[in-house]
């Protein structure tokens, strides 16, 4: 086998890479691009980055919106930099903290016209790699792995047939073993991605009968709420008042997705509660941030009860959504079961956000 790397393993890199503040090369359609993540590239490659072509900052329409920049690209906007731009004026573009005690920015003269999917694929690439959602791209002429090897950068071209989609990587069992746990003996299965995604576990309480609905919970991380005790949201309780009801039931399947903040990962989420300490909801927060509401996808947990022999649930959520892409996956969900625990006066806010705004059932 040759010791080229495979494009998942592009990926990988490609994510690491961008958080240490790294450009890397990608490809859409032909066109070649160097990305870097604006909210931590060093000053001095910022500079070079700025020095040549014409180099455009890429947000999200959210952002855009918040800036009060025009959008003419659907979901994005394409800001051209000049080479004088300085650093702390790109991070007031990209990081909210600053927004209300330094409102006066621009004006604005977004790209209209031409393509944008380069662009995209570079605020996906940011996204997954728990990056603020924005983009630096600067279009090279010439072959991605050729302007790649030149600067001894990655590579990727997402859109490849052999090329690794950005959104979605299948999981492959790691290892399980027993745990006995408070709430009962059970058994914790590790997941893993091909790309360097997070892995996923799957806490199975018992031996649910796979040829009956399984007692389910599709439970997303929440370093806060899980492990600390934050008041500021129900995750705690609800994460032992399912298992706690799984070992009642007999049995149930818990899966722990490391989809920390709603998909946006925990300082992204920090940002979010800073941005709620201004008086923002949820919602707003990560808005302002350049965050849909929800970036969690939901079907990897379809993948992994596929991969655990569980084609039927009975599943405990007050959130429609996770029914909803269940079944589109090819899940029965004979029942919702209800999971409300842990209401405080920290979390009624939260909670009555998610109803008005998330279409969660109280
Ligand atoms: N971005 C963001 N994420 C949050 C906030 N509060 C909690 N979270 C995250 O929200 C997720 C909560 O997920 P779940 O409890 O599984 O899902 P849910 O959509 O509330 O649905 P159910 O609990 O099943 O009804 C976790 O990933 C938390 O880290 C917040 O204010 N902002
Ligand atoms: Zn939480």
């Amino acid at each position: 086998m040759s010791f080229e790397p495979t494009a998942a393993e592009r990926l990988a890199r490609a994510r690491s890479d961008l958080r240490i503040g790294l450009p890397v090369v990608m490809v859409v359609g032909g066109r070649a691009a160097l990305v870097a993540a604006p909210e931590v590239i060093a000053p001095d490659r910022l500079r070079a980055f700025l020095s040549d072509g014409d180099p455009v900052l890429a947000i999200t329409h959210w952002r855009a919106e918040t800036l009060k920049i025009r959008v003419y690209d659907g979901d994005l906007a394409r800001l051209p930099l000049d080479p004088e731009t300085a650093a702390a004026d790109l991070r007031a573009l990209i990081d909210p903290s600053g927004d209300l005690a330094n409102p006066m920015k621009g004006p604005f003269f977004p790209l209209r016209g031409g393509d944008a999917e380069l662009h995209r694929a570079a605020i996906t690439l940011a996204k997954s790699a728990r990056l603020l959602p924005a983009a630096l791209v600067r279009e090279v002429e010439g072959e991605g792995p050729e302007i790649a090897a030149r600067h001894g950068l990655t590579w990727l071209d997402p859109a490849a047939p052999e090329g690794e989609p950005l959104d979605l990587a299948p999981v492959s069992p790691v290892v399980s073993a027993r745990l006995p746990m408070s709430a009962g003996d059970g058994r914790l299965h590790i997941f893993r991605p091909p790309d360097g995604g997070e892995d996923h576990y799957a806490i199975e309480i018992g031996k649910p009968d796979r040829g009956a609905p399984v007692l389910t919970r599709l439970h997303s991380a929440c370093f806060t709420g899980d492990v600390l005790g934050s008041l500021k949201c129900d995750c705690g309780p609800q994460l032992n008042g399912a298992l706690a009801q799984m070992a009642e039931a007999g049995g149930g399947l818990l899966l722990y997705l490391n989809q920390e903040g709603r998909g946006i990962g925990l300082a992204n989420k920090m940002r979010a509660y800073s941005l709620q300490d201004q008086g923002f909801d949820t919602v707003e927060a990560n808005h302002r941030l350049g965050f849909e509401d929800d970036e969690r996808d939901f079907r990897i947990g379809a993948a992994i009860l596929g991969k655990m022999g569980v084609r039927t649930v009975r599943l405990l959520t007050n959130n429609p959504r996770k029914v909803d892409m269940l079944t589109g996956c090819g899940i029965e969900v004979t029942e919702r079961v209800p999971l409300q625990v842990g209401r405080n006066p920290l979390n009624a806010a939260y909670l009555a956000t998610k109803a008005a705004k998330s279409g969660h059932l109280l």
